[in-house]
């Protein structure tokens, strides 16, 4: 794949795109994506180093530090980006922490409130003030993270699966509530998404049930077809084909990239 000339979609150039937690992990892939297709990118983070450092290699226009389930902070991200951009003509929907693990009746009720307030309350206030700004621009697109977790029960991380649930259901009501605006709103569901974030996942499971790295790692894959981990490049590979001119009869939908999960 590497040394395969990579797609241009139409439409993207010049885009002016907001991307929550765009300093690190598959947010930093959509924006390296996005960046590279030509679009002009507003994220933030919270995360003060990756932001600066993501900011300088993206060249984005706006880089702020805000958490997305802080009104005031995203607010202040998108009065920036109204000011420094003139506008906006798409939201990417990223930040979400796994929240606590463990039973319903042993994690803590502020664990879950700190799970949903990132996860799905974060996306309801960062698509509130992105909203004016899209119907401004006579319409635009709006790419919500759910997860595996969004379309399977999920064991012992009850918070998470909840938050990507309403994710898909916050989703399909914007597409419905905004449509006539030419706005369009959808869902990707990553599985098992490669990288540091899932290799500390399995080398602390490992070690507690005593087995092997790659035992685990079969473990976690045993459900997934294709039997292998998602590359984020591919997550964002389907972010910019919704967002481009490719997605513009595409929304409310929910989209897996995961190689096909089974089940969680
Ligand atoms: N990694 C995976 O296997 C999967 C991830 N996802 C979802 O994809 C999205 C991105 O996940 P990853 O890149 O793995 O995350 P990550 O844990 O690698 O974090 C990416 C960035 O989010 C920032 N961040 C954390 N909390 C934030 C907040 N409250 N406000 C703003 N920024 C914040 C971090 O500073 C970091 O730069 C999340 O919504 C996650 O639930 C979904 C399925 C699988
Ligand atoms: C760490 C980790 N492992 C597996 C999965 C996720 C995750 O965040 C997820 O969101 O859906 C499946």
């Amino acid at each position: 794949m590497n040394d395969t000339p990579r797609m241009i979609l139409p439409g993207l150039s010049g885009k002016r795109i907001a991307i929550s937690a765009g300093a690190g992990g598959i947010g930093l892939c959509i924006a390296r994506e996005l960046a590279r297709q030509g679009a002009r990118l507003a994220i933030c983070d919270v995360d003060p180093a990756a932001l600066e450092a993501a900011a300088a290699e993206l060249g984005a226009e706006v880089a702020m530090l805000a958490d997305v389930s802080a009104e005031a902070e995203v607010a202040a991200f998108f009065k920036a980006i109204e000011t420094g951009m003139s506008g906006l003509d798409a939201l990417v929907n990223n930040a979400g922490i796994a929240g606590p693990t463990g039973g319903v009746d042993t994690i803590s009720t502020a664990d879950w409130r700190r799970c949903i307030d990132i996860c799905l309350t974060g996306q309801f206030l960062c698509t509130h003030y992105a909203v004016p700004m899209l119907r401004a621009a006579g319409g635009g697109a709006i790419v919500n993270m759910s997860s595996s977790a969004g379309r399977f029960g999920y064991a012992f991380r009850t918070p998470y699966a909840s938050a990507k649930w309403g994710v898909v259901g916050f989703t399909q009501s914007l597409a419905k509530e905004l449509g006539p605006d030419n706005i369009r709103a959808n869902a990707i569901l990553p599985g098992i998404v490669a990288g540091p974030r899932i290799e500390k996942v399995i080398a602390a499971r490992a070690e507690q049930t005593g087995v092997s790295h790659e035992a685990m790692t079969e473990r976690y894959l045993s459900n997934v077809s294709l039997r292998r981990m998602t590359p984020p490049e591919d997550v964002a590979d389907m972010a910019a084909f919704l967002i481009a001119d490719t997605g513009r009869n595409l929304s409310g939908q929910s989209f897996p990239v995961d190689g096909n999960v089974e089940t969680l």
